[in-house]
């Protein structure tokens, strides 16, 4: 079976993650979070940095690995590293997507999210106390 690597990114700002609505394709109508295949000639951490360029038109910082999955669709077999970033902007340009939606973890499949993701959403649901509650001074 062919193999694809894909990347996706979970954009956090303010205490929320963003979920995009895909508006092409065999998945048109899921959520999801934005990436894409990573090509050759990148690591994934470029391929994540130049899909969200393409698809939501923002620079996304602080790249942090947070967990990856295998799944079968269409004949391949996809496997998806997820990332945790963040950005100093939102997107505003929709291009691949026809909505994007701030939400948190507890809330991702409220909407029609990939189900493929659902180790990807538990691993963020672990790590989300860490990444939007700020830190406390011990003394
Ligand atoms: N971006 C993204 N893709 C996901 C997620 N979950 C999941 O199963 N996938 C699957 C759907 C697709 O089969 C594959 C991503 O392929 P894609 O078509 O978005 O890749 P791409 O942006 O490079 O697309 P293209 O240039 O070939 O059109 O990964 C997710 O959360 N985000």
């Amino acid at each position: 079976m062919n193999k694809l690597n894909v990347v996706c990114g979970a954009l956090i700002i303010d205490g929320k993650v963003m979920i995009a609505q895909r508006n092409y394709g065999s998945s048109k109508g899921f959520f999801e979070f934005p990436g894409g295949k990573v090509e050759k000639s990148e690591t994934k951490e470029e391929a994540l940095i130049r899909e969200w360029k393409e698809e939501c038109d923002i620079d996304i910082h602080n790249v942090q690995y947070l967990a990856s999955s295998v799944d079968y669709q269409d004949g391949y077999e996809i496997h998806l590293t997820c990332f945790t970033c963040t950005s100093n902007e939102k997107p505003t340009k929709l291009s691949v997507h026809s909505e994007y939606i701030w939400t948190t973890p507890d809330h991702i499949y409220d909407y029609n999210f990939f189900k493929s993701d659902k180790m990807l959403v538990e691993a963020l649901k672990g790590v989300w106390p860490c990444l939007t509650k700020p830190m406390k001074p011990k003394y």
